[in-house]
């Protein structure tokens, strides 16, 4: 069964950052997005491929949690500098972080952040966004058009945000700090992620914008746990069965080569001839 994403509109992605407000101080959400998008990053873009990383910050919460995305990334081996202003050799990166506008952006850009979108747009170092493209309309039912940020990568936070029917790049979802009752009572229905990982990638990802909804194949999610053990025994038992199989089928055909095949009649019909050999010669005197 392919599992089909919720997106949020801005309104409901209002209304959790709501809930999660009266769950956790700012400073716990900022830790718990940037150390889910960093590790979402590192695993996406790899080091030393990646090394140097420039993240872009905007003055909102999107700005606030890529901050802590980039102490975590320094904390992984990346190079993150910090900077006041767009570097004269940001072509000199391995990889740029948009943590320039989430959610809550409405446009067009003010500026000065409308020249900060174009510089980041005109770019040719691979672009990562972080829960929104900074400056895609959250709410959009058309794609943004040929002046929008293309980035290479969106990393989603706790639940896609509407305007990511129109991504077709490399898709991660982080966060799992929504407490399920809270995530239920919203229909998020977030897909399994594997053990502990605070990432999951959305691969086999199909989006449909004139359906309105984003499905993901079954068989490219990670399985939940009670499955994989399942699966696990199941491969076990079927290893086992073929491995006796074939210990028996290389036995038989070693006592073939030794000419030692037991066959339970063939014995005892040797058994027998060996005693009537052996009374026919007592008989006989020999
Ligand atoms: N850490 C967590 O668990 C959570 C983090 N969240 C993050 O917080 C983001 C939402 O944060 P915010 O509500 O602060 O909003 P944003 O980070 O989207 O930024 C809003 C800021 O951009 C400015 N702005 C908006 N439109 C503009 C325009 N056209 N030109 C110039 N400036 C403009 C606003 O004045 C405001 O300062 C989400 O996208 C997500 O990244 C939230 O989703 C809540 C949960």
């Amino acid at each position: 069964m392919p599992h089909t994403l919720k997106l949020l509109s801005a309104a409901e992605a209002s209304s959790l950052d709501d809930e999660l407000r009266r769950l956790f101080s700012e400073a716990q959400l900022a830790e718990l997005a940037g150390f889910a998008f960093a590790s979402a990053i590192a695993a996406e873009y790899e080091l030393p491929r990646y090394a140097r990383v420039l993240v872009v910050l905007g003055a909102g919460a999107n700005g606030r949690d890529g901050m802590a995305a980039a102490r975590h990334l320094a904390a992984f081996g990346y190079a993150v500098p910090i900077l006041r202003a767009w570097p004269a050799n940001a072509s000199s990166y391995e990889l740029l972080v948009d943590a320039v506008f989430g959610h809550r952006y409405t446009p067009p850009p003010r500026p000065p952040f409308a020249a900060l979108l174009a510089a980041l747009r005109a770019s040719a170092v691979p672009l990562v966004s972080l829960d929104v493209p900074s400056g895609w309309p959250v709410d959009a039912d058309a794609p943004p058009d040929g002046a929008a940020l293309a980035p290479h990568g969106l990393v989603s936070l706790l639940a896609p945000k509407r305007c990511a029917l129109h991504f077709d790049g490399a898709h991660l979802l982080a966060g799992r700090h929504v407490p399920p009752p809270l995530a239920a009572r919203l229909g998020l229905h977030p897909p399994h992620f594997a053990a502990a990982a605070p990432f999951v990638r959305l691969e086999g990802l199909r989006c449909d914008a004139a359906e309105g909804r984003c499905t993901l194949r079954a068989d490219a999610l990670p399985l939940p746990p009670s499955f994989s053990a399942a699966a696990a025994v199941f491969s076990a038992c079927i290893s086992l069965v073929l491995l006796a199989y074939a210990v028996g089928a290389l036995a038989r055909s070693e006592c073939r080569l030794f000419g030692l095949l037991w066959r339970p009649g063939l014995s005892h019909a040797r058994h027998r001839d060996d005693a009537a050999t052996r009374s026919s010669t007592r008989d006989a005197g020999l």
